[in-house]
């Protein structure tokens, strides 16, 4: 879904990013499941997998650069840039079991949808998921509703605010 159909805003700061990815931890921490190789979905799963990458101690990061073409309204065609690399081949062989795979979001779930059938048996974790794609999905922290736009630090910069009374 693209922002101008939207009708919520829900701006994160970088404060609570590093809080609600540092909750997506904790939460891939409590299964038994352990991941030698991160593979993050660019450009938003780069953030999440620094983060997650420190608290768990992986240095075996790599990515899968997919671009989503939007026009006015609705999302485009995704085209993958970028498939997992030559130093991964191993841990994607059995379809990645051992591989934790991240986005900072799911929204439609076209994306994630992609990345299942290229890793079909890496773990999914998002930071915030809304409902149309949340089932596909392993580990998220927050759900919004599919009608809320997610602003994220890095798209966003101070400005002023008039005064709500005006
Ligand atoms: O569930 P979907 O409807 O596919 O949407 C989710 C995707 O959309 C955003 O990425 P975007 O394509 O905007 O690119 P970016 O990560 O480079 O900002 C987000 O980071 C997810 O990857
Ligand atoms: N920033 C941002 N990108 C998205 N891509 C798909 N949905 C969203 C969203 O809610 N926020
Ligand atoms: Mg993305």
């Amino acid at each position: 879904m693209s922002e101008p159909n939207s009708q919520k805003a829900f701006p994160v700061s970088w404060e609570q990013f590093h809080r609600d990815t540092r909750a997506l931890t904790w939460r891939l921490t409590a299964g038994t499941r352990k991941y030698k190789a991160i593979v993050c979905i660019t450009r938003g799963g780069l953030v999440p997998a620094l983060i997650i990458a420190r608290e768990l101690n992986i240095r075996l990061i790599d990515t899968i650069c997919i671009a989503s073409y939007h026009d006015y309204k609705e999302q485009g065609a995704a085209q993958v840039m970028k498939g997992v690399g030559p130093e991964l081949a191993d841990l994607a062989a059995d379809g990645g079991s051992e591989i934790l795979l991240l986005d900072d979001l799911v929204d439609t779930g076209k994306t994630a949808r992609i990345v299942r059938d290229m890793l079909p048996k890496a773990h999914f974790a998002t930071v915030y998921a809304k409902p149309m794609g949340r089932p596909l999905v392993d580990t998220y922290v927050t759900e919004v509703s599919q009608d809320t736009w997610i602003y994220f630090p890095w798209d966003m910069g101070l400005s002023f605010q008039p005064p709500i009374a005006g």
